[in-house]
């Protein structure tokens, strides 16, 4: 039996790459940082996806190990493993590569030919080719040599909602999933083949990837972060006030222009397409998705290649106009939720060095314009947050 080794036991990990790859004949290990977690895996050796739609699904994944990511028997996990996949957020990465080190050294020193291949399933800008970076940094010339015949960094896009559990999980391992699922896996990167059903292999992930980042994930956290700001605690609430899903329209239509744009293969009338599908998603009434999830760590979805500033450049790059971006943008900075780390860090900075070097820092945006632009929105934000108690928010 082939052997995925999945890193990060989480919605994502355990609700859809998981679950995929068990449909596709795997055994599926994971590693996870929670003692917890890794125990109860061990003890049920199984656990449930559940998937949220007008008819609800449950299927088993069953047959499932785990270990602790600083293990040594995490490390004796990829000697013999076929496939690596990772769902951990992209700022835990790091711990990761060492782990992925070590084992293809120990592959390295068993003689171990067969090739394998490592797939980073993170909302990013090419999180493999990422990781690939932090596991070369860790390694000697001989052992890089080897890597490049052996290992196959192959870059992907990752689409579904998994939400948080509350409210829908009756046992410890369960999961939720909506129905949609979208995996795109780059193919020319692959060493060997990679059978996995219900995946996409294509031959350049960047339509793919930034399609998804910026029209969904983009959409995502624009609703996320004007939601909270008027004080919904779902996403589908968000979505249920005209003006914030006229906002979220907006923001997927200037990011598809730029799209457009920088990807001949990407037609306009396509992405309309794909922008509706993605907020009828948002809209499944089956789905309490809290905005703090969807909006977590603004400093990461705020960066110069996320999300927002992704789109933003690139629509610039085309010259197309970019209210709603820059509105969104500026709901990001303003997005006080005191219970998020980054988002305080964000608030925090703003207090120090004002909102102008608090968006250049964060975004790498150094054009006047476009900077003094998120800034008046967010004074605007601002305003309108301390009028508030009498009047409600206007977005
Ligand atoms: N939830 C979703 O709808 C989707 C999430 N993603 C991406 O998947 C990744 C994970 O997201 P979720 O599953 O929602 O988060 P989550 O918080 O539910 O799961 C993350 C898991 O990784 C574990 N973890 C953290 N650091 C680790 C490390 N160094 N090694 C091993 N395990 C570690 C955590 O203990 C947790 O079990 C993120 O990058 C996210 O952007 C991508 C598509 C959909
Ligand atoms: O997982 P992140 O990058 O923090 O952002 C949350 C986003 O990722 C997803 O969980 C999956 O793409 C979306 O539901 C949401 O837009």
């Amino acid at each position: 039996m082939k052997k995925a080794l999945h890193f990060g036991a989480g919605n994502i990990g355990r609700g859809f790459i998981g679950l995929l790859l068990h449909q596709a004949g795997y055994e599926v290990v994971f590693a996870d940082v929670v003692p917890t977690l890794v125990e109860q895996l061990l003890a049920e050796k199984a656990y449930r996806v559940i998937t949220l739609d007008d008819d609800v699904q449950e299927e088993r994944v069953t047959g499932v190990r785990a270990c602790l990511l600083d293990s040594d028997a995490c490390r004796q996990e990829v000697i013999d493993a076929d496939v690596i996949t990772t769902a951990v957020g992209l700022g835990n990465l790091g711990g990761v590569s060492a782990v992925i080190a070590d084992g293809l050294r120990l592959r390295k020193e068993q003689k171990q030919e067969a090739p394998i291949n490592i797939l980073a399933c993170e909302n990013a800008i090419r999180a493999t080719s990422q990781l690939k970076e932090r596991v070369l940094a860790r390694v000697d010339d001989s052992l890089r040599e080897w890597i490049d015949t052996h290992v196959g960094f192959v870059d992907v896009a990752v689409d579904r909602i998994a939400p948080n559990r509350e409210g829908y999980a009756t046992q410890p391992l369960d999961c939720v999933v909506e129905r949609f699922f979208e995996w795109d896996i780059e193919e020319p990167a692959l060493k060997g083949t990679l059978d996995i059903p219900g995946a996409t292999f294509v031959q350049d992930l960047n339509p793919f990837l930034e399609r998804k980042l910026f029209m969904l994930n983009g959409a995502h956290a624009t609703a996320a972060y004007a939601g909270f700001f008027k004080h919904y605690r779902t996403v589908l609430e968000a979505m249920q006030d005209a003006e914030i899903a006229s906002l979220v329209a907006d923001v997927q239509m200037e990011a598809a222009e730029g799209l457009k744009h920088r990807y001949p293969s990407l037609s306009l009338d396509m992405l309309r397409t794909y922008a509706q599908a993605v907020r009828a998603r948002f809209l499944n009434p089956h789905i309490q998705d809290d905005v703090a999830r969807v909006g977590r760590d603004p400093l990461r979805k705020l960066s110069a290649d996320d999300r927002l500033v992704g789109p933003l450049r690139l629509a610039l790059a085309a010259k197309v106009k970019t209210p709603a971006l820059i509105r969104a943008i500026a709901f990001g900075f303003h997005y006080n939720n005191p219970s998020d780390e980054a988002a305080s860090k964000i608030q925090a900075e703003i207090q120090q060095f004002g909102i102008e070097n608090t968006v250049k820092r964060i975004t790498g945006l150094s054009e006047s314009s476009i900077v003094d632009a998120i800034a008046e929105q967010y004074h605007a934000l601002l305003r309108a947050s301390h009028s508030d108690a009498t009047h409600g928010n206007e977005v």
